[in-house]
């Protein structure tokens, strides 16, 4: 599924309108249509709009105009002098007027409190701010989100919730907290990245027309689940374990065995015909053959964790399809050598997590001229030590900052987050929808890690691999939170819901 930025929306429009000949006004009908389907079901007391100055509130006003022609009451604010609405926006305006619908003009705090003082309508409908926006909301427009985030009736918004940054998902000033949220033609990447996605409620993609074939290269997108569907690696029925993969697991130190079996039961619900885990011998006893279905091998070892094993782990690693390194490894200085022995002397699909990642940090130039896959699936904190921004930083952009760093080291960089998002080296970007609070705990990165290598054993690409496993990962996170609720989540709890989402993506 697509997701634009506001100005690749606009592009958008421009082309639709200037090249293909599209009148602007049929877009704005066709997104004011789907608005008033929004807002009919729960308008029986009437419906109350508080329209901007621009397009966004021409979508508004023609849909008040729709719902009056229905018979329902609505109720119209207009936070401009309608002298300064311009093209369409005017013209939806004398429309309005023209089938019998009033407007009031608002010019102040004290005209908005009046007009909104005792309002019976049933819901309310912001169509203030748009993909226009381009400053921090104050005044007028501050208050009457004000307005609409203190009042107790349903707030539908418009394309995207008043205040809040269509690119970024910042919130500008102050922001629209929505029910639901219409947007238009395709997602818009603000409603994809906390907290603009909290602040849009649930979220409808219309159609209004726009041929999908402009912008159709957009790098940006999100997996719906027919788009997780057909990337799931098929199973033949004339296969064997030797057809999907050997995935090896570089994980496990003293005090973090858990770890290794997490990381295990990620991998082994996520369809690798094999498994290996090479850990700290010191930690077979421990695990105790648990998970039975995976082989052990043990790797030298210093004070509970891996070292020296550059030698063992790649004549172990021969004949193996992929590898994940950093579930519970823990520090220690000797493991920037055994990444760097990978990176250089095997050509297999590796994904660095964890305190791999923080190995890798003290010279990540060692990834450069790989050509086999790299996935990096590095949080705030380790992303920072990676790429040298400031976590702020990241967390202010966190795109852009994936996006940097994909390019500049040519690896796939899945960075967690309550929005995960996933960068190629080519610059494409997937935001992630699933998952939910519950999954911030430990165990969790270390059962996607499983996940994520056990896909590219199968022969997904790094990009790939990374999209879906993140896809699959939060989908099991959401599966289990139902049934356990978001407090008693734990990362163990995902494992059946991992074979769950993929049944299900599967079509069983
Ligand atoms: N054909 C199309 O293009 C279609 C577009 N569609 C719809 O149009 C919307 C985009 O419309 P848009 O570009 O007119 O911008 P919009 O979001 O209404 O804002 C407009 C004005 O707000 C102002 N303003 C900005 N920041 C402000 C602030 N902080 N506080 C106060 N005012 C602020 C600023 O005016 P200024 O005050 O700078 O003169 C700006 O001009 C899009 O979201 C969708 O709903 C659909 O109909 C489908 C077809
Ligand atoms: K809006």
């Amino acid at each position: 599924m697509r997701v634009l930025t506001p100005e690749l929306m606009r592009q958008t429009d421009r082309t639709a309108i200037e090249d293909y000949g599209f009148p602007g006004l049929v877009l704005m009908e066709k997104a004011a249509m789907a608005l008033r389907d929004a807002v009919r079901p729960l308008a029986q007391g009437g419906a109350l709009f508080l329209c901007g100055s621009g397009n966004n509130g021409g979508d508004g006003l023609a849909a008040a105009r729709m719902l009056l022609l229905e018979g329902c009451p609505v109720r119209v604010a207009l936070l401009t002098s309608a002298g300064k609405l311009k093209g369409d926006a005017r013209a939806e305006y004398e429309l309005l007027l023209r089938c019998g619908g009033a407007v009031r003009e608002i010019a102040d705090e004290a005209a908005l409190a009046a007009f909104c003082a005792g309002a019976p309508e049933s819901v309310a409908v912001d169509c203030l701010l748009g993909t226009g926006l381009d400053r921090a909301v104050s005044g007028l427009y501050a208050a009457a989100i004000g307005w609409l985030n203190g009042q107790h009736r349903p707030v539908i918004a418009c394309d995207i919730p008043s205040g809040v940054d269509g690119r970024l998902g910042h919130i500008l000033g102050c922001a629209v907290r929505a029910q639901k949220t219409v947007t238009f033609h395709a997602l818009k990447s603000g409603l994809c990245l906390y907290p603009g996605r909290e602040y849009a409620g649930e979220i409808v993609v219309a159609d209004i027309g726009i041929p999908p074939q402009i912008h159709s290269d957009c790098p940006y997108e999100q997996l719906s689940f027919e788009d997780a569907a057909a990337l799931v690696p098929k199973r033949a029925r004339d296969s064997h374990k030797g057809s999907y993969g050997h995935a090896a697991l570089i994980c496990g130190s003293a005090g973090m065995a858990g770890a290794a079996r997490l990381s295990a039961g990620g991998a082994l619900r996520s369809g690798t015909g094999l498994l290996t885990l090479m850990l700290p011998g010191s930690l077979l006893p421990l695990l105790n053959g648990d998970p039975p279905e995976a082989m052990c091998l043990a790797l030298p070892e210093k004070d509970g964790r891996i070292h020296g094993a550059a030698q063992a782990a790649l004549s172990a690693l021969a004949g193996k399809s992929a590898v994940g390194i950093g579930p519970g490894l823990g520090k220690d200085c000797d493991h920037f050598s055994l990444i760097r022995h990978i990176l250089e002397q095997t050509d297999i699909p590796m994904l660095i997590d964890a305190d791999g990642l923080n190995a890798l940090a003290q010279d990540p130039d060692i990834l450069r001229g790989r050509a086999a896959p790299v996935v990096l699936t590095p949080h705030p904190g380790e992303m920072a030590r990676l790429c040298g921004w400031k976590v702020q930083d990241i967390l202010q952009d966190p795109v852009g900052c994936a996006v940097e760093f994909a390019a500049r080291w040519g690896c796939v960089v899945l960075l967690k987050g309550s929005a995960t998002v996933i960068a190629s080296p080519e610059g494409r970007v997937t935001f992630n929808a699933t998952g939910n609070p519950g999954m911030a705990a430990g165990g969790s990165g270390d059962v996607l890690s499983g996940v994520i290598t056990a896909l590219l054993g199968q022969g997904l690409g790094g990009y790939d691999a990374a999209r879906l496993g993140s896809y699959v990962h939060g989908a099991a996170g959401d599966l289990a939170a139902r049934e356990m609720g978001y407090h008693g989540l734990t990362a163990s709890d995902m494992h059946k819901g991992l074979a769950r989402v993929f049944a299900r993506l599967s079509g069983l």
